[in-house]
């Protein structure tokens, strides 16, 4: 039976009250909820690879370990629409974590962006993603609305609610498709460049940085796909799209495997592109997690279903926030290369901020 979106919502809030591992969200323009419902916790894997021949709904961070690895809600228990019954399991596991979180001050990210600065010049990197963090006081009560009125003010995003033991509770609205496809034929993209929206202007005109940053998105993209031995790629782009309060530059990918390379390798093949990490990436990589003084954990990860004979639709964990008792943690960051400009970069992150904090003080 069908029920207002309220009703849900305090479904959702019952869920996460009595610790329930759910993963719950809307595919982009769809304006149906699925619901995915774990008896105990989802499985863990620990290797991207691990993905292939998998189904279910999966939430990964941006680099796996024993403490935050990839989860797969397997279960049978799937609700799609605004359902109002479902079997609850009897009690739950997931904890709402401690609110030690603290925000990068601009103190610290502008030394970090100093660092990240040293090593593109010297050209050891060609291009690095700096984040950061902004911890506020969760005065709302209901997640479940927030959760809710993200998918109403970002109806062409992929937005999703997940909840588990290892990854606490997480709530995104993302722009950034990882992988979609149907087993044999798939579309990813290289999204990169970030300006405010201005007015109703679809005339943008994107600077050096942001075009050097995509292209570099851009030739990774190709260059992955080419090793996993992908013949025939059509790229088309890049585009102006726009997400929220700012716009990106976009070039999607569409290709042809014939069956013949599974979801898991392409995910381990184009994780993380250059949009969320850096080049050389193994490096880059390495670098990010020693430099940044926060631990990303699901954050530049990724999010979405997985399928071995359907479709498999995969995006980017940006514009996400995790959820703890008393407070909530966003997180933002951006593509920096040689030319980039420590003050503008930070403000770049505020935009990015902006499309989940006007939800959360949006008055419902
Ligand atoms: C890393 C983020 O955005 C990426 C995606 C689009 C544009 C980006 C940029 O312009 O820097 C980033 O590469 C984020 O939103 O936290």
């Amino acid at each position: 039976m069908s029920i207002v979106p309220t009703q849900y919502a305090r479904l959702l809030d019952e869920l996460i009250a009595r610790g329930i591992a759910f993963a719950c969200y809307f595919l982009p323009f769809n304006a149906k909820p699925t619901l995915i419902v774990e008896n105990n916790e989802p499985a863990e894997l620990l290797s991207y690879g691990d993905l292939d021949g998998e189904n279910g709904f999966v939430f990964a961070p941006f680099t796996i370990s024993n403490e935050k690895p990839l989860l797969l809600f397997r279960s049978k228990n799937i609700y799609s629409g605004f359902v109002d019954d479902i079997s609850m399991p009897i009690s739950g596991v997931a904890v709402n974590g401690n609110n030690s979180a603290y925000s990068t001050t601009q103190e610290l990210y502008d030394s970090t962006f100093r660092c990240f600065m040293d090593l593109l010049k010297s050209g050891r990197f060609a291009k690095l993603v700096l984040s950061r963090k902004l911890v506020i006081d969760r005065h709302i009560k209901s997640i479940g609305k927030v959760f809710l009125n993200a998918n109403k003010a970002y109806p062409s995003a992929f937005t999703y609610l997940v909840n588990a033991p290892k990854s606490g509770l997480w709530l995104g609205a993302t722009p950034e498709l990882l992988l979609k496809g149907d087993g044999d034929s798939f579309q990813t993209v290289a999204l990169a460049g970030t300006m405010p929206v201005s007015g109703d202007s679809t005339d943008y005109s994107w600077s050096e940085k942001d075009c050097e940053e995509q292209q570099l998105v851009a030739d990774y993209i190709s260059d992955r796909l080419a090793l996993c031995g992908v013949a025939n790629v059509e790229k088309n782009g890049p585009i102006t799209i726009k997400a929220g309060n700012i716009v990106h530059l976009k070039t999607t990918f569409k290709f042809a495997t014939d069956g013949n390379i599974g979801v898991g390798r392409l995910v381990d093949t184009l994780h993380p592109t250059p949009a969320v990490c850096g080049l050389p990436k193994e490096e880059a990589r390495q670098y990010i997690i020693e430099t940044e003084q926060h631990n990303r954990e699901y954050y530049t990860g990724f999010a979405g279903i997985v399928s071995s004979n359907k479709e498999t639709e995969l995006y980017v964990n940006l514009r996400c926030m995790k959820v703890e008792a008393q407070q909530l943690s966003l997180f933002a960051g951006g593509g920096i290369t040689a030319k980039s400009e420590g003050e503008r970069e930070w403000k770049e992150t505020n935009h990015k901020l902006r499309t989940l904090q006007s939800i959360i003080e949006a008055d419902y």
